[in-house]
């Protein structure tokens, strides 16, 4: 049996002769992290840079505690390495670049999807590294949701990502098809923060034969659940549903199996986890099973096979699958940090990220029930509701905090203290260690800083 999150920081603290709440504990756990050096690789901001930081309260020549990498990855030092070498080859031979160097600007994504699809569980050739997310999730409905009269449905959740909510939108009225009628909106139980994945699946088998589409995120940015995307995926087929997913915040945070899944089609965003800078090149994913079937309704120069593709004979010659997805040149500047980023995931495996990211966030979450659960006997003191679900099978790396006072000078007071997280509307402060860079260190000294901003705060 693998030892419990709690086993752990039980049996260090008692090897250590420390209490669990110690730093010491911390520092072990960081002692022993074989991923550990992974943190060298990139750029962590110094508290005195970030804009919010007040250097009365910290030391601001510290490393920040970067907890946002759910809304922006942190830059791998070799990113500005790359982007200098193609601005270099740009200079000094010009057109040639597309199709010398190390980066030949006419495929220089080609290697970097493989790379990719280990990282979702997919074969190369289902992956395919283009524009940004919002538009590849318009570019795959185009050609997955087909409405009949009878079937016609999006089943999406409650406060999906806006973008993904007015891409189906806008989808389902590019088709001449009622909105209201049409997006099947799937709500957490009264009461309850999170989906139950059986309530998913009834909703499917209740309502399967008008879906036409199952359209939820792998993870959901505001709550941090991890959905089912297996049984999920096997639901929506036993009604003769497709299914896809946006996995924006689940990409090199929880272990995907995209193709052994079955999911039909993906995308995401790879300046999350995947560490590419804002607006990076995203990712798209369908199975092989469509590879011949299903076509892609608007096609570009790119989608052309590259052995002939600058034959420009207008005879197009579509590759098979997502890769016939593709439109126009990739940027080669957006390439180099993705490489960059890429090459770091490269020297781990999903499974060992995921173990160290079961204990960090594990270890985040021991230390805020420790402080913050509410007690019926000191009703004036601050807690905190994790609106995330406890078990790991059900979460990545992030946690939604919920607190029992007003979150925005708690996340004022953070700020100042050279903490990077950020806020949701309404009431939730997201939270995320990324085990890529973040150490158990960092958690300590969030807690710490927590319950001085929850003091300045007036609590
Ligand atoms: C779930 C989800 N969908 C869509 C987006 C927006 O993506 P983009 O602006 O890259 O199209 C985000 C944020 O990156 C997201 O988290
Ligand atoms: N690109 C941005 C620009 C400005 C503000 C936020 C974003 C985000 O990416 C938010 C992220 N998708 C989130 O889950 O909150």
């Amino acid at each position: 049996m693998m030892e419990s999150v709690q086993q752990t920081i039980t049996r260090v603290s008692q090897e250590l002769n420390c209490s669990a709440t110690s730093l010491r504990v911390a520092e072990h756990l960081d002692r022993h992290d074989e991923l550990r050096l992974l943190r060298q690789e990139f750029l962590i901001p110094k508290i005195s840079d970030l804009p919010p930081s007040d250097l009365s309260l910290v030391d601001g020549s510290e490393d920040c505690i970067y907890f946002a990498g759910n809304s922006l990855g942190l830059q791998p030092k070799n990113a500005k390495k790359y982007i200098e070498e193609e601005l270099e080859k740009w200079a000094t031979i010009g057109v040639h670049g597309h199709l010398k160097g190390s980066r030949p600007w006419a495929w220089a994504e080609d290697t970097l999807e493989e790379l990719m699809a280990k990282i979702v569980g997919a074969k190369p050739e289902e992956v395919v590294l283009m524009n940004g997310l919002t538009v590849n999730l318009h570019l795959l409905m185009l050609s997955f949701y087909k409405p009949s009269p009878k079937r016609y449905k999006i089943l999406l959740e409650d406060k999906a990502f806006p973008s993904d909510h007015y891409a189906i939108e806008s989808q389902i009225r590019l088709r001449g098809l009622d909105v209201t009628d049409s997006m099947l909106i799937i709500k957490p139980r009264q009461g309850e923060d999170t989906i139950r994945t059986e309530d998913i699946v009834s909703v499917i088998e209740r309502e399967g034969d008008a879906i036409a589409l199952v359209m939820l995120s792998g993870v959901q940015y505001y709550t941090g659940q991890l959905f089912n995307m297996e049984a999920i995926t096997s639901a929506g087929h036993a009604k003769g549903c497709l299914v896809g997913f946006d996995c924006a915040h689940a990409v090199g945070n929880a272990e995907l199996q995209l193709h052994d899944w079955n999911v039909d089609f993906a995308c995401w965003c790879s300046y999350k986890y995947v560490n590419s800078g804002a607006g990076g090149l995203a990712g798209a994913y369908i199975h092989e099973k469509h590879a011949h079937s299903v076509k892609p309704t608007l096609m570009g120069w790119w989608g052309h096979n590259l052995k002939t593709r600058f034959l420009m004979n207008n005879e197009m010659e579509l590759q098979p699958g997502v890769k016939g997805f593709r439109l126009s040149n990739q940027p080669f500047l957006l390439v180099c940090p993705l490489q960059a980023s890429l090459e770091i995931f490269n020297r781990t495996s999903m499974k060992d990220l995921r173990r160290k990211s079961v204990l960090l966030t594990g270890y985040l979450e021991y230390l805020i029930r420790h402080y913050y659960t509410k007690d019926p006997s000191a009703p004036d003191k601050p807690s905190v509701h994790i609106i995330t679900p406890s078990d790991p099978q059900q979460r990545g790396c992030q946690l939604s905090l919920c607190f029992s006072c007003p979150i925005r000078t708690v996340f004022q007071e953070l700020e100042k203290r050279g903490v990077a997280c950020d806020m949701r509307e309404p009431n939730v402060l997201r939270v995320a260690p990324v085990p890529l860079y973040n150490s158990f260190t960092d958690v300590h000294r969030f807690i710490t800083a927590l319950g001085s901003a929850l003091s300045a705060s007036g609590r």
